[in-house]
């Protein structure tokens, strides 16, 4: 049940100000009817560019388009009322320069009607987010494990292990609080990590693979239903596996159609009353 009494946008200063008032939940969706599902118990939904894996079937993030993230997230705000919606911004369209960024966030943001972008980067993008936040446009950063890096660190593997790495965690996690990002988006890291990030900053971690630590939770969506089956991250919990009960659902319809019990008199027209 929802602890939420009036049905009023959850804007990003709102979930910037949730930090040290109980946990912020978030799951990710990339259609309409998924986030009306999960608009009523979330308070942020991640228009996650894990779409590509997840239902293209690409075994990277990096394959996804701008037109793709902006038509999944014209979707997703059609079906969120009251949840903030935050879209990621795919591979490749924001490195270059902070114009490059400005001119695709803000594209994202006006075709979409979305609250809010996300870019995964370490020191190298501080300077870009500044320049988007400054300009209007509101920022979550992720830090951590970053898929759209994983031919650089050799894979999706857990970050922040060691006293270095976590204190540079740290000093990104503060330059873009600095830098204005209203959030921040943790994945895959170590619990110590997590937990002395959330304590350095004053604005709120969401946290994926990054422990109970961080002032949020975020899954992808398919992982948690159970609808997602090539891999499996330790971080990702199966409530259910819908898998399962969708292919038995094709199986029975195979039986209905190859036997001919589907379809019936009620599904045809003109077969009711009265056969000639
Ligand atoms: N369906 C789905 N769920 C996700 O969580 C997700 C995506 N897709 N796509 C984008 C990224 C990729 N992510 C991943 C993918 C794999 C692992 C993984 O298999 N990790 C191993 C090894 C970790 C290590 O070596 O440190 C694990 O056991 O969790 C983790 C995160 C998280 N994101
Ligand atoms: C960590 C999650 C929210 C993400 O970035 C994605 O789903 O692409
Ligand atoms: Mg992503």
């Amino acid at each position: 049940m929802s602890t939420h009494t009036s049905t009023s946008k959850i804007t990003t200063t709102k979930i910037q100000a949730m930090k040290g008032r109980g946990q912020i939940v978030s799951l990710t969706a990339y259609t309409k009817p998924m986030a009306a599902l999960m608009d009523p118990y979330v308070d942020l939904i991640i228009v996650g560019d894990s779409t590509g894996m997840v239902a293209y079937g690409f075994d990277s993030t990096l394959p996804v388009t701008l037109d793709m993230m902006i038509l999944h997230g014209v979707a997703v705000v059609r079906g969120a009322e009251r949840a903030c919606v935050v879209i990621d911004i795919p591979f490749a369209t924001y490195q270059e320069s902070k114009e490059q960024a400005y001119r695709n966030c803000a594209r994202v943001l006006i075709e979409t009607g979305a609250q809010a972008v996300k870019l995964e980067g370490g020191m190298e993008l501080v300077e870009t987010v500044d320049f988007l936040v400054q300009r209007g446009i509101p920022v979550m950063a992720h830090i951590g494990l970053r898929p759209q890096h994983a031919n650089v660190m050799g894979g999706f593997k857990a970050q922040a292990r060691t006293e270095q790495t976590t204190e540079l965690l740290i000093k990104e996690a503060l330059a873009y609080q600095h830098a204005g990002a209203f959030s921040l988006l943790v994945e895959g890291v170590f619990e110590a990590a997590a937990r002395r990030v959330t304590e350095a900053v004053a604005i709120p971690t969401i946290g994926i693979g990054a422990s109970p630590a961080c002032d949020g939770q975020v899954l992808v969506t398919e992982d948690m239903l159970g609808l997602f089956t090539d891999f499996t991250p330790k971080f990702a919990k199966q409530y259910v596996n819908l898998s399962s009960t969708i292919a038995k659902v094709f199986a029975e319809f195979e039986t209905d159609v190859r036997s001919g019990k589907f379809p019936a008199d009620e599904h045809c027209f003109g077969m009711s009353a009265n056969h000639e």
